[in-house]
């Protein structure tokens, strides 16, 4: 049968990009998602808001909802120092293997956990399994309908605490329209929005940066 669009995304990764530069694997799934398949990266032009936030934040612990092919953790895991890491959940378990391989050739599989389940499983787990006592940064990029359920219960599970900072892609496009009026309403947060373009598009997106106030 056919291959699938992350086994293309991968052989991409593995003809193109060199074992141990993530650099360079970023660029392989970049150049053939403009050139040769659509697939829902962040991307570059999303990409490099991310790292600068990342770089802003300097998180030591991050906290990914929806993995994919692992585009976006190697973004993220490139940039951190040593001693922090990125839990990424994905509950595909196609995607998950896919995303472990491009992980692994980007030589960052020790500044990465990636943990194959649902967001709502595994949330109330993150401190008794991890030991994570709270997430400087949760990048957003699964499911758009599940972004405001499972802030909720980040912030129910004490996983959210002053200072952390919520990166959420697509608030345009797809879009996540309760989840903004959530974080841009609340006095809880400081909300910022970061205009930009859907991946690999000339379309409106952007990302939405939430700083948690405390209670
Ligand atoms: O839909 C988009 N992303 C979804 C990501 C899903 C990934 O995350 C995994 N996942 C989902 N829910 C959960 C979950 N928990 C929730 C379920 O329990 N727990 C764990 N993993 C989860 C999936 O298995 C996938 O790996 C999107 C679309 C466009 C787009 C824009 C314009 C277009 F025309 C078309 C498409 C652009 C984008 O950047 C996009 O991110
Ligand atoms: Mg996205």
């Amino acid at each position: 049968t056919r291959t699938s669009r992350p086994q293309r995304i991968l052989k991409a990764v593995q003809t193109k990009a060199t074992v141990g530069d993530p650099q360079s694997v970023i660029t392989a799934i970049d150049h053939f998602c403009r050139h040769r398949e659509w697939a829902m990266n962040v991307g570059d032009e999303k990409g490099s808001i991310l790292d600068s936030v990342v770089n802003e934040v300097s998180p030591v612990t991050v906290l990914e909802l929806g993995t994919y092919c692992g585009y976006s953790t190697v973004r993220i895991a490139r940039l951190l120092p040593p001693g922090a890491c990125v839990i990424t959940l994905e509950f595909n378990p196609d995607y998950a293997a896919i995303a472990r391989q491009v992980i692994k050739w980007s030589g960052l599989e020790d500044k990465v956990q990636l943990v194959e389940g649902a967001s709502g499983d595994w949330i109330p787990w993150m401190k008794e399994h991890f030991g994570v006592q709270a997430f400087d940064l949760v990048f957003l990029d699964h499911w758009k309908e599940r972004y405001l359920p499972d802030t909720k219960l980040l912030e129910e599970c004490g996983l959210i605490q002053k200072g952390t900072v919520l990166l959420a892609d697509n608030v345009i496009c797809p879009g996540t329209p309760d989840y903004l009026e959530y974080v841009r309403n609340s006095p809880h947060y400081n909300s910022q929005y970061y205009r930009s373009h859907l991946e690999y598009t000339k379309v409106e997106d952007g990302l939405e940066k939430s700083v948690f106030l405390g209670y």
